[in-house]
């Protein structure tokens, strides 16, 4: 792909990695991703927003080529340090000896950590600093936590373009603009569920923040830029805020069928009271969905037999997960097995210890379920269902 110019004198000059499977070693890319790099062209300078991947470093300084030379930038801008949109950087502070690099104070620290950037080529920004690039003004916004500590925003005054870096992100390699990819906010909410959902709190302070602004156009650092910025904008304030649905997931595991049984048995039941029901089966695991469905799910089910000891090594992945994710679910139920000495419920309480759940209930089936088992599961149905619905008087 060629640079696109989102509007004149601004250009994407960034890498769709089509390629790529995983994330962090540890988020599975269904879609690939992309790292939007943009060259912002002033009368007088010029600024590179964001960089890309390590790796990726010819294909952004071709592309820089294309439209300027990259010796010429004047300001490399780094939104945030991670290296998948700052790797470029110490390549092109060697292609290019004036450009500096310019970043919060913690984002100079992280640079010099990672890149050696010399102390005379950073330019420490904070909240309201402006750049005139001739006829045109960057302003900076402190966004910090997002999901770094160093994090901040970018603001091109003049064209009302807002560039997030990692925030209203999207792992796409696919379409370009918001408006050419229907289900933009599923992947959204799973990237929102994956990065952001521990920082809500920051989320929020960063949406007020910019709430007073005038945005035409949202220019993040992975997958399709937003000309519809309001609709992502109000998404984020529901997810940021916690809202949640009438909505259960239920993760589980099960090596002979035992707790599967009594899952399916929830799940029917929950569906059939109209309440919208996902469910993961922990073998198959793709923690990006299970992300995007913690970010609206009022109520979390976890079922896994005992396995030497303890809860199946899945599971204690999954509890581990909602634990980090910290997701706005307000109730929780522990389904176990077991063949002698049941565990795993007490195995999965332990890593969940400190998150903010009711737990209504546990069960724990020995061996195969029995009919005091079925009703036991009915009744704990049933409540989940009132919880869900909030009947709390039923
Ligand atoms: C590898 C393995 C290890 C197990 N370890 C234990 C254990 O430590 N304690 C126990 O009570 N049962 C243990 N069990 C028995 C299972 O917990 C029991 O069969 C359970 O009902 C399986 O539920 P599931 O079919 O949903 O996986 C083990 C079973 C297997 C296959």
């Amino acid at each position: 792909m060629k640079t696109v110019e989102i509007t004149s004198g601004v250009h994407w000059v960034g890498v769709k990695d089509w390629d790529r499977k995983i994330f962090d070693a540890l988020i599975p890319l269904p879609h690939g991703t992309s790292y939007n790099a943009y060259l912002v062209m002033g009368s007088e300078k010029t600024a590179l927003i964001d960089t890309v991947n390590p790796g990726f470093e010819g294909e952004l300084e071709d592309k820089i080529n294309e439209i300027m030379d990259v010796a010429d930038i004047d300001y490399i801008v780094m939104n945030h340090a991670e290296p998948d949109h700052s790797g470029a950087i110490p390549y092109l502070l060697e292609r290019n000896e004036k450009a500096v690099l310019v970043a919060t104070k913690k984002g100079a620290d992280i640079a010099r950590a990672y890149y050696d950037v010399p102390e005379d080529r950073v330019m420490v920004v904070k909240d309201g600093d402006e750049v005139s690039l001739g006829g045109r003004t960057l302003r900076f916004i402190e966004a910090p936590w997002l999901h770094w500590p160093e994090t901040m925003f970018t603001y091109l005054v003049e064209d009302r373009i807002l560039f997030t870096c990692d925030f209203f992100g999207t792992h796409l390699a696919r379409g370009f603009y918001d408006d050419g990819v229907p289900d933009i906010l599923t992947h959204a909410q799973r990237y929102f569920g994956e990065i952001m959902m521990p920082f809500s709190a920051m989320a929020r302070k960063a949406l007020q923040k910019i709430g007073e602004l005038e945005i035409e156009m949202i220019a993040p650092s992975h997958g399709p830029v937003y000309r519809n910025p309001r609709r992502i904008i109000e998404a984020y304030k529901g997810w940021s805020n916690g809202k949640t649905r009438e909505k259960v997931l239920i993760a589980y595991v099960s090596m002979y069928g035992t707790n599967e049984g009594m899952i399916k048995e929830l799940a029917t039941r929950l569906t059939a009271e109209g309440i919208e029901v996902v469910v993961y089966n922990l073998v198959n695991l793709d923690i990006g969905e299970i992300a995007k469905d913690l970010v609206d799910s009022r109520a979390i089910v976890l079922a896994a037999p005992t396995v030497l000891g303890g809860a199946h090594p899945l599971a204690v992945y999954a509890a581990y997960l909602v634990k980090a994710l910290r997701p706005p679910a307000e109730y929780a139920v522990l389904i176990g097995s077991h063949g002698w000495h049941g565990r795993s419920n007490d195995a999965l309480l332990e890593v969940l210890g400190g998150v903010n759940l009711e737990l209504l209930g546990t069960l724990d089936v020995h061996a195969r379920p029995r009919r005091g088992d079925y009703n036991e599961l009915l009744r704990l149905t049933n409540l989940l269902i009132k919880k869900v619905r909030g009947d709390e008087n039923d």
